[in-house]
């Protein structure tokens, strides 16, 4: 429930890719429940999606124009997965850019901002909230685990020594981790250091560099050492999270009003069946090529499952869907992730390992069969699989991280995830941070709850010490 008086004035800028703002419409709503008035900016075409997921709320929304004549962006196109590749990502974040002006015309007319919490790829935001005096939060979404580990391999230029992608490297902070070169995007590694990667990559930086603090989607005791490395390396972090718990989850109980999926979920229930989730985030691309064997480990593995597929994705062929039609079901829909993750009968998940869905995961007590594909995926798979031991990870057929999965490793995973002794021990391990994570987010006494009381504390008390003082 919201507050009944909003004492201060929160803005919020999500960056427009629904991995990125979907954390931030949660933080919206545990901002609104402690008396803090919020205004999110987005863009005409993501207004219905903010706007639903900030129904019953008395958050304010500004769209402000997506630039037009982009090079390469098709128009229209306002959010990372509708990319036509994924490819243009640099251009498209690049571009934003260019809505700085309506922003800032916006920021002017506010009476009053206590803080801004901003996405790290949208810099310039920072930028003007630095010209109007606004404190400004640094959210990026990703791990500390992460974060952490491509500070310390970027400082020490641990990605430029070996020779072969795959050569494991010591990682000097962390003497028990070992990384290879292909667990990070090319921009990385590339010695060149130009083109639209690297460029957007170092203006995200600025962002980092002006911000007062950084806002993480994690809980402490979910990564300790992790949170301690990057408190003590770079600005304050306060981990807030796993945001997905912000609202207590939905449950629908007129089975009518059930999407078909959750009402085929309780059917698979109702036999004692167990089912694997299966989902790569908004924005991963399949090829055709590796989309025929995951299909073909799927059947051949017998276990029952639940895809949900991307549109482009949506051939699957071969006759496949009407010979698994008893035991699989393919959704094409955006889905209710967290729903479907706690649904009883959902006892693993296939998943590329997005931050998002792995901590979704956590909160839901099921385990990880780990797929990185891109961004840092690769880093949260090693997190989830050697740190946190709540996954396992499918079996590549060249042993590379970036390798291509045949059938039969996809399989043979499946299995161990849904049947094994490994799955058993991984099992455990997640329901116990599914426990820690819950009182991390509980109301007055969590960590994660008391923790945002900190920079609420600090920016909207100086705030009212500055209006004092007048
Ligand atoms: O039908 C769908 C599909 C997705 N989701 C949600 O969409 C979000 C997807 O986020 P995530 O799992 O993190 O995947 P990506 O969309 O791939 O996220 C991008 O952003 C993340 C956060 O920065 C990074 O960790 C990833 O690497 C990057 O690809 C999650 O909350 C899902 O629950 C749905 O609710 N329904």
């Amino acid at each position: 429930m919201e507050s009944s008086k909003p004492q201060y004035h929160a803005v919020i800028f999500p960056f427009m890719s629904k991995g990125h703002t979907i954390p931030l419409l949660h933080l919206a709503h545990l901002l609104l429940r402690r008396g803090t008035a919020v205004t999110v900016f987005t863009t005409p075409a993501n207004h219905p999606f903010t706007a639903k997921f900030l129904s019953n709320t008395t958050a304010s929304i500004i769209d402000l124009p997506f630039p037009e004549n982009v090079p390469e962006i098709p128009s229209g196109i306002e959010s990372t997965d509708k990319l036509p590749s994924i490819s243009l990502y640099p251009q498209f974040a690049l571009a934003t850019e260019r809505m700085q002006p309506d922003f800032e015309r916006e920021l002017e007319s506010f009476p009053v901002v206590n803080f801004m919490v901003f996405d790290g790829f949208l810099w310039w935001a920072a930028e003007s909230a630095v010209k109007f005096g606004i404190p400004r939060l640094l959210f990026y979404g990703m791990s500390n685990y992460a974060s952490g580990l491509s500070k310390v391999v970027a400082e020490s230029r641990a990605l430029f020594g070996p020779e072969l992608d795959d050569e494991l490297i010591n990682v000097s902070e962390f003497p028990w981790i070992k990384v290879t070169r292909n667990d990070f995007e090319p921009v990385f590694r590339d010695p060149e250091l130009k083109g639209p990667h690297f460029e957007f990559l170092v203006k995200s930086l600025t962002g980092a560099s002006v911000s007062n603090g950084y806002l993480s989607n994690s809980f402490y005791e979910l990564e300790p050492v992790f949170v301690d490395y990057c408190n003590r390396s770079t600005r304050k972090t306060w981990c807030v999270g796993p945001l997905c718990l912000a609202n207590t989850p939905r449950v629908e109980t007129d089975p009518q009003k059930k999407p078909t999926w959750i009402q085929w979920l309780d059917e698979k229930q109702k036999q004692g069946s167990s089912v694997l989730y299966v989902a790569f985030g908004s924005q991963a691309e399949i090829s055709a090529e590796q989309l025929k064997e995951i299909r073909t480990g799927l059947e051949e593995s017998r276990v029952n499952f639940l895809w949900v597929i991307r549109e482009k994705e949506s051939e699957l062929g071969d006759g496949f869907e009407e010979r698994v039609k008893e035991r699989g079901i393919i959704v094409r829909d955006w889905v209710d992730q967290m729903e479907i993750l706690m649904h009883p009968s959902i006892q693993g998940f296939l998943s590329h390992c997005g931050w998002n869905s792995v901590l979704e995961s956590i909160c839901a007590g099921v385990p990880i069969l780990a797929w990185p594909m891109m961004a840092e995926q690769h880093l949260n798979a090693r997190m989830v699989v050697e740190e946190i031991k709540i996954g396992l990870r499918v079996e590549t057929c060249n042993g590379s991280v970036r390798g291509f999965v045949k059938w039969e490793g996809l399989e043979k995973m499946v299995k161990e995830l849904m049947e094994g002794e490994m799955g058993k021990k991984v099992r455990k391990k997640v329901n116990e941070f599914a426990e820690m994570a819950k009182k991390a987010m509980e109301e007055g006494t969590g960590s994660s709850w008391r923790t945002l009381d900190i920079p609420l504390q600090e920016f909207c008390r100086s705030k009212d010490d500055v209006n004092e003082n007048e």
